[in-house]
Formats: C-alpha cells, sequence, structure tokens
C-alpha cells in the first residue's frame, strides 16, 4: 500500500525502536533499553515482531467489514452500558469534556470470541468477521498474545515479581476484555477535527499498527501535542493503565489521541489495528505491593497518587467504555467519569 510521506514539517516526537527478537531471545541490553522505554513514555516501537503478514490480512477484514451498510454493522453495536466488543459508529463517543464527538468508526472482536469461535463467549460479529476469524483473526490473535506475553514477562523481572505473576493476572483460562480492533477515519474532516480523544489506554498492553500519521502523544513535561511517525512494518507499543497500576506507576500509561493524517496524507482514509492485552475480568487493579520491594517503594514514593482503583478489570474497562458514549453524556462529569490514569 503505497501513500504519500509522512511530512517533514510537524513536531514528531521519537520513540525506541526494539527489536522483538533480541527481546525474545533475552538480549540484556535490549530488555533494559525496553524497561527504559516502558519507563519514560510508555511507547516504543517494535520491529521484526513477525505479525506483518498477519496484520496486512486484518486490515483487509477491516475494509470488507466497514464496506457494508450501516444499517448492517449497527446490528453489531457495542451500545451504551459498557460493552466494548462489536462495532462502534463514527460519532459515537465523546472526545473531551465539552462531549465534541469522534469521528472514528471501529469494529473490536474479543480475543475469547476469537480463539473459542464457532463457540461464542461474548457475542457474534458481522459476516465479514466471521469469514476471516479462522484465516486471518485467531493468527492476528495469537501472534499478539505471544508478542505482548513475552514484553509482559520481561516487565515481570524487571519489576521483582515473583515468576509467573503477571502471566497469571492475563490467565488464559480466564476470560477478559482483551480484543483486536480495526479503526477507520474517513477523510475530510478539519485538520486539527479529533478523531479519538486524549486517552491512555485501559488494559495492559497495546500492539498497534498503522501506516499513516495521525497518532499523538502528549510526552512527560510538553504542553503541545506530538505526532508519533509510522515507520514501516514497526508496530507502535504502549502501557496501559492496568499495567501502571500493577506497577505502583513505574509503567508509564501515556496520553494518547488521534487527529486526521497530517499535510499530503490528510486526503486518505486513515486505517489502524489494535491488539488490547487486558487482564482477567476478575482482577482487581491496584499496585502488587505485597509481591515486590520496588512496587511497594515506588507507591511510598509518590503518596500523592492512588494505586488502589478499588475495580476489577472488567468495572475498570466498563466504567471507561461506557461514560465516553455521548448518548451517556449528562456534562463534563460524564468525560470525566471515562477517564483512566492520565497523570498530569
Ligand atoms: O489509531 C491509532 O493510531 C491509535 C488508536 C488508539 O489509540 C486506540 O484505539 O486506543
Ligand atoms: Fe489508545
Amino acid at each position: 500500500m503505497l501513500s504519500p510521506p509522512f511530512p517533514d514539517d510537524v513536531p514528531t516526537h521519537p520513540l525506541l525502536i526494539l527489536d522483538y527478537q533480541l527481546l525474545k531471545q533475552g538480549d540484556e541490553t535490549e530488555k533494559e533499553r525496553l524497561w527504559e522505554a516502558a519507563r519514560k513514555l510508555g511507547f516504543w516501537y517494535l520491529k521484526n515482531h513477525g505479525a506483518e503478514d498477519e496484520a496486512s490480512r486484518m486490515f483487509e477484514m477491516g475494509e470488507g467489514t466497514m464496506r457494508l451498510p450501516l444499517e448492517e454493522k449497527m446490528k453489531y453495536e457495542q451500545g451504551d452500558d459498557g460493552r466494548s466488543f462489536g462495532y462502534k459508529a463514527a460519532g459515537s463517543n465523546a472526545v473531551d469534556a465539552s462531549g465534541k464527538h469522534d469521528t472514528i468508526e471501529f469494529i473490536n472482536v474479543s480475543k475469547d470470541d476469537a480463539l473459542a469461535y464457532p463457540n461464542i463467549i461474548h457475542r457474534t460479529y458481522p459476516s465479514t468477521v466471521n469469514t476471516r476469524m479462522e484465516s486471518t483473526i485467531t493468527p492476528f490473535v495469537a501472534k499478539s498474545v505471544e508478542v505482548n506475553d513475552t514484553i509482559l514477562d520481561i516487565f515481570n523481572d524487571k519489576l521483582g515479581l515473583p515468576k509467573g505473576t503477571l502471566m497469571r493476572l492475563h490467565n488464559k483460562e480466564e476470560h477478559s476484555g482483551s480484543e483486536a480492533r480495526i479503526t477507520k477515519n474517513a477523510p475530510g474532516h478539519a485538520s486539527d477535527r479529533i478523531a479519538i480523544g486524549a486517552h491512555t489506554d485501559f488494559g495492559s498492553l497495546s500492539f498497534l499498527h498503522n501506516r499513516l500519521g495521525g497518532l499523538q502523544v502528549m510526552p512527560p513535561g510538553y504542553t503541545e501535542w506530538q505526532y508519533v511517525k509510522p515507520i514501516s512494518r514497526h508496530a507502535i507499543c504502549n502501557v496501559g493503565d492496568a499495567l501502571s497500576l500493577f506497577s505502583g506507576g513505574i509503567l508509564r500509561s501515556n496520553l494518547h489521541r488521534v487527529i486526521p493524517p497530517p499535510g499530503p496524507q490528510s486526503h486518505l482514509e486513515r486505517w489502524s489495528l489494535v491488539f488490547f492485552t487486558r487482564p482477567g475480568n476478575s482482577i482487581v487493579l491496584r499496585a502488587l505491593v505485597e509481591d515486590s520491594p520496588l512496587i511497594a517503594e515506588a507507591v511510598r514514593d509518590t503518596p500523592e497518587k492512588n494505586f488502589e482503583s478499588g475495580s476489577t478489570a472488567k468495572e475498570w474497562f466498563a466504567r471507561r467504555v461506557k461514560y465516553q458514549r455521548v448518548n451517556n453524556r449528562v456534562g463534563p462529569e460524564t468525560w470525566k467519569a471515562s477517564r483512566g490514569t492520565e497523570n498530569e
């Protein structure tokens, strides 16, 4: 897929580039670089992740799905109760406290549904998803899980947690909010029109594939949004709220948003693909102070922050999804109710 280049006259933020093959082999230098990226910004590029072909096929699945008539897609809409799996039409989420509407449509496919197919765990999906489930979605989910598990294991050791602690919180046996998402932003919006409002991701790790610009981060200490430039065959990975809470804030869940692609890319449809790893539904989101002296110390050192969410992963996630929905909006307090660990 050839597209005009990302412009060189917009502010971009460099991310560390990590090599998945080195991480998988246990390369100490690479693991240290990952640890640095995850604490300082919480975002990094990942190359040699081995999911490039699976990602391309997912984009084809997404194109087929978004081409369905709106009426057909709406049969699979996620609804207003805080459920994430299924279709979300453009304009059904707020992007800020004033309640301005988003411009992105997406389809979320649950990891549990993909791995259990043709059995149904959470819900059913459009025909374009079903016909691609075994050939496309399950292989993408499997690769994404492998990549994110490898990274979780590295964090487990660096955080000084007993072996397998983070794996247990993301236990394969328990249902979770883990999901694959394809997003589409149609061209034609004003260049500053927000497609996805400023947010932190809800779960533990996100494995993102995008081809056009539009993703922006607000790095710590900055006051202006910075683009993350897409690099061919490089995924963009980031830490979400759950992992930030588990780690007592050592791992950073950083604010980001999406606007239309910049400059010469602005007339094109923008597609992105994400796999979100989220903890098991019953897991309470809180700092693992009893399991790691390092985490206990981090919590002691930041008394101004609260690492006891009092929510299970399922509750945390449902709350955030629910109060983004414009149908649930009462006033600015609804946006506030949708917020996560946003630091500043
Ligand atoms: O489309 C992108 O580049 C990022 C999407 C994102 O942040 C999200 O879906 O949570
Ligand atoms: Fe995100």
